[in-house]
C-alpha cells in the first residue's frame, strides 16, 4: 500500500471532486480563524489604498485550505487568479512568460513553491520586492540587463514544506499564514456543509462521527463523507447517524481516532520492534517502505497532534496513549513516562 492508495491520506485523490465543495468566499470559510481575520483586515486595507494585496504564503499540512484560500483572496480582492506550481516552471523563461500576462492586481498562485527550481526562483526575487524583471539579452561581453516593470501582483505561495524555502524566499512574503488542524466543531460544520451541498441527510451524530476520524482535515472529512453516503444509500438508510456513520467507516478500516492500516503499523512497528522508541525516522521508513518524506509529512503530523508518538533529538517515540490505542502495555524501563 503506498499513501495515495490510502483512504485516508491528506494527499490529494482523484475522487475528490474539490470544485463542488470548495467554500468560495471568507465568509463561507470554516476554521482557521486568526488566518481569516488577518486577511479580511489586510485584503480590506490593500483594497482601501488601490493597491495589490502584498504577497502571502500559507504553508501547513496537505488538505487543509491552502489552495482553496488563495482562490478566496483572489475573489476577495475582486482579481483574476492564475495558478500554477513550482515543479512545473521548468525554466525562468516560463515564469518570465507568467509574470508580464498578468494583469494588474492579478493573484499568481504558485503552488508546491518550495519546489521551485534555483534559477527561477532568482527571477522571482526582483518580481516580489520591485515588481520587475531583470532579463539578460545576448551573451558573453556584449550582454546586458534590461528591466521590464511587472504589473503590480500578488504572489500567492502554498507549500506543505515551510522549511524546505530558501529564506530570501520566505523573506519576501510579507503575509506568512499557518494552517492549523481543524477542531472536531469546526469539522463538524465541514461536514455539514458538504452534506447539504450533496444533497444528504446527516444528523448532528453522524456529523461528529465522521468529524472526529478526520484527522484534523478538511479534505479527508470530504472524502470520508462521500464513502459514507455510498455506504448509506446501497443500506437504503434514510439519513447518516452515527450508527450508519460508524458501520461504514469501520468497513473502511477508519478506526474511531481515524487511524488507518499503514497508521497502525507505523506504530505496531515502534512498539514490537523498538520497544517505544527512540527509533530514527529513516529506519522506520523503510520498516514501512515509505519515502521518509511520506512518514514525516503524512503519517507522523496526525500522530503528533493526537498526542501518540512524539518527534525528539533521538528519534521517535510511543507515547502513553499511542501504547493505549494500541491496547498494549509499555515494557518496563521504556521511555514512555516522559512524553505521556
Ligand atoms: N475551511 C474549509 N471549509 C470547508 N471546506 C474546506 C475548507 N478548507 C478546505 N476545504 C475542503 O478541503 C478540500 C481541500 O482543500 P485545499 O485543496 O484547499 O487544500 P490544500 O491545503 O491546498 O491541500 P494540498 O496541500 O494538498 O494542496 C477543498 O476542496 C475543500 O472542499
Ligand atoms: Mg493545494
Amino acid at each position: 500500500m503506498t499513501d495515495t492508495d490510502r483512504l485516508i491520506t491528506p494527499a490529494r485523490r482523484a475522487e475528490d471532486a474539490d470544485a463542488a465543495l470548495r467554500p468560495k468566499s471568507l465568509d463561507e470559510f470554516i476554521g482557521q480563524q486568526a488566518a481569516r481575520e488577518n486577511l479580511r483586515i489586510f485584503i480590506q486595507a490593500a483594497k482601501q489604498r488601490g493597491e495589490a494585496l502584498d504577497h502571502v504564503l500559507f504553508f501547513g499540512p496537505p488538505g487543509l485550505g491552502k489552495t482553496t484560500l488563495a482562490q478566496i483572496v483572489a475573489k476577495e480582492m475582486g482579481v483574476g487568479f492564475r495558478a500554477t506550481s513550482g515543479p512545473v516552471i521548468a525554466k525562468s523563461g516560463d515564469l518570465a512568460a507568467l509574470l508580464t500576462n498578468l494583469d494588474e492586481g492579478d493573484v499568481l498562485f504558485v503552488d508546491e513553491i518550495h519546489r521551485l527550481n534555483p534559477a527561477v526562483e532568482e527571477i522571482l526575487y526582483p518580481a516580489m520586492e520591485d515588481r520587475a524583471l531583470d532579463l539578460m539579452i545576448g551573451e558573453g561581453p556584449s550582454a546586458r540587463s534590461v528591466r521590464i516593470d511587472l504589473p503590480n501582483f500578488t504572489l500567492v505561495g502554498a507549500t506543505t514544506r515551510q522549511g524546505l524555502l530558501t529564506t530570501p524566499l520566505r523573506d519576501r512574503f510579507g503575509i506568512p499564514v499557518r494552517l492549523q488542524f481543524y477542531t472536531v466543531p469546526e469539522l463538524e460544520l465541514v461536514v455539514r456543509r458538504a452534506a447539504g451541498l450533496l444533497g444528504l441527510a446527516v444528523t448532528p451524530e453522524g456529523s461528529t462521527e465522521i468529524a472526529r476520524r478526520s484527522r484534523g482535515t478538511p479534505r479527508i472529512a470530504g472524502r470520508l463523507l462521500r464513502r459514507v453516503r455510498d455506504f448509506a444509500n446501497v443500506a437504503n438508510a434514510g439519513q447518516v447517524d452515527a450508527k450508519v456513520a460508524d458501520a461504514a467507516l469501520n468497513r473502511l478500516e477508519v478506526d474511531h481516532l481515524g487511524l488507518d492500516l499503514m497508521d497502525r503499523r507505523y506504530l505496531t512497528m515502534i512498539a514490537d520492534v523498538y520497544r517505544g522508541g527512540p527509533v530514527g525516522v529513516e529506519t522506520l521508513a523503510a520498516g514501512l517502505s515509505e519515502p521518509r518524506d511520506t512518514v514525516e509529512e503524512v503519517i507522523e503530523p496526525y500522530l503528533i497532534q493526537l498526542g501518540l508518538i512524539a518527534r525528539t533529538a533521538r528519534g521517535r517515540c510511543l507515547n502513553g496513549p499511542g501504547w493505549k490505542h494500541l491496547g498494549l502495555t509499555p515494557p518496563e524501563g521504556s521511555q514512555d513516562g516522559l512524553f505521556d
